[in-house]
């Protein structure tokens, strides 16, 4: 037995499935999730003393590659000042007015320590200023795992085959409506009937946690402008996207603003970490100064907030995401070349440094009915190929792959030649 399936059958007997996070089992493509037990650059370790070139990045936040000497730095810095307060500290404040600074749309943050707890208080937010109860959402989409979210999800959700939660009272599902991504058309005939009760839309605004599906053109316009009408609270999930597809994240790559965002992963540097904000009219409804309430033990975690910091700051300088960019588009542009060369249908979807990985004939991935209908199981079978190969994917087919500026020309040679082998062994 390898070190990774003892540890494995031993996790198992007081941590269900073994793993803390479902998304970590290899349950859609089989065998043993690997237990890592260190990480550099663009590289991960596993306890059999196996290097892979990673594009899970801790699923998203480590846009800068694995334990960046400037981000270590930063927290050992911290580290000997204590873990944390529970009282205000100066790096919240340098967090804020930097998070406002790159993003525009940002007049107010409020931190906290996960995704969830941003999207989870972000729709909170938009029910307590609109009065109103229900939101939209779209399927495939994931938005963490509170109840309201977890209706026709994506990520771990719709891998294991379970897109909406037990557990997730009727009475709080009914209010969560949901809709086709990248259709709106259903959206405008949605609000024309129900528009007066709908607090929020939310959506990733590029889909990453059914594969990668980036919005087809005018959709989140038209989004925009479908909110104005019918008052109701624009939000963009930006828990995966932010920093990563542009510094500004989807809303600078694709110019339309939201009156919310949430985001998460890169914003905490690799420890956790959340936020959301946006709109000062919106955001002034918060506790302490206005009626809705959310609070957090470890909001604005000292260590989270140095991580954090350090690492906004070293992707804010100039040509970083055009790099970031640059290799995921010629990762794509090798794979595809490679995929034809062996004579399988395979088709990839990019927003800077994300992708999407599909096998499928089809000429475009625009809506969920699309990454459906491509081939989960020659995923599968490409997944065992690759990790043979030294290369870490997500290991499931609904899962959007992340780049690090630590990935070179190494990285791409290891990677494209276990992919040559990979195609040619799925014929
Ligand atoms: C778009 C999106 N929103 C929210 C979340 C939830 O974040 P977390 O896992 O930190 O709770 C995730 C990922 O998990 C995500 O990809
Ligand atoms: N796309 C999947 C995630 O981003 C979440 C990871 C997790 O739930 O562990």
């Amino acid at each position: 037995m390898s070190r990774s399936e003892t540890l494995f059958a031993n996790a198992q007997k007081h941590i269900p499935g073994g793993v803390n996070s479902p998304v970590r089992a290899f349950k859609s493509v089989g065998g043993t999730p690997l237990f890592f037990k260190h990480a550099e650059g663009a590289y991960v370790t596993d306890e059999d003393d196996k290097r892979y070139v990673d594009y899970v990045g801790s699923w998203g936040p480590m846009i800068l590659g694995h334990s960046h000497p400037d981000v270590l730095d930063a927290v050992r810095k911290q580290l000997v000042h204590g873990l944390s307060y529970g009282a205000p500290t100066a790096m919240e404040t340098e967090m804020a007015d930097l998070v406002c600074s790159i993003v525009p749309s940002m007049e107010m943050v409020r931190m906290v320590s996960s995704g969830t707890e941003a999207t989870m208080s972000a729709i909170r937010l938009a029910r307590g200023f609109t009065g109103r109860d229900s939101i939209i959402k779209f399927e495939g989409c994931y938005h963490g795992h509170s109840d309201s979210l977890l209706v026709k999800a994506g990520s771990g959700a719709l891998t294991q085959g379970v897109p909406s939660s037990a557990g997730v009272p009727a009475a709080f599902a009914k209010h969560t409506l949901t809709l086709p991504f990248n259709d709106l058309e259903e959206v405008e005939k949605m609000l024309g009937e129900v528009g007066q009760e709908v607090a929020c839309i939310i959506v990733e605004p590029v889909a990453g946690n059914m594969n990668c599906v980036p919005p087809a053109p005018g959709f989140l316009e038209g989004l925009r402008s479908l909110c104005d009408q019918h008052g109701v609270v624009l939000i963009f999930d930006e828990v995966m996207t932010g920093f990563r597809v542009a510094l500004g994240g989807a809303q600078a790559h694709y110019g339309v603003t939201p009156d919310l965002s949430t985001f998460g992963k890169i914003i905490g540097g690799g420890m956790p970490v959340g936020c959301f904000g946006g709109k000062r009219k919106i955001m002034e409804c918060i506790a302490p100064l206005g009626p809705v309430y959310q609070a957090g033990t470890l909001s604005g975690n000292p260590l989270a907030m140095a991580a954090g910091l350090t690492t906004l700051r070293l992707i804010s300088r100039p040509g970083f995401h055009a790099e970031l960019t640059d290799y995921t588009t010629r990762l794509l542009d090798g794979l595809q070349v490679r995929a034809d060369a062996a004579g399988i249908p395979f088709v990839t979807t990019q927003a800077g440094g994300m992708f999407g990985l599909y096998f499928s004939g089809a000429d475009d991935i625009v809506t969920f009915e699309d990454v459906m209908a491509s081939d989960a199981n020659r995923f599968k079978r490409f997944f065992h190929l690759m990790l043979e190969g030294g290369v870490y994917l997500a290991p499931s087919a609904f899962e959007a792959g992340f780049t690090s500026i630590a990935h070179g020309e190494t990285e791409l040679k290891i990677t494209l030649d276990a992919a040559e082998r990979a195609f040619a062994a799925l014929k």
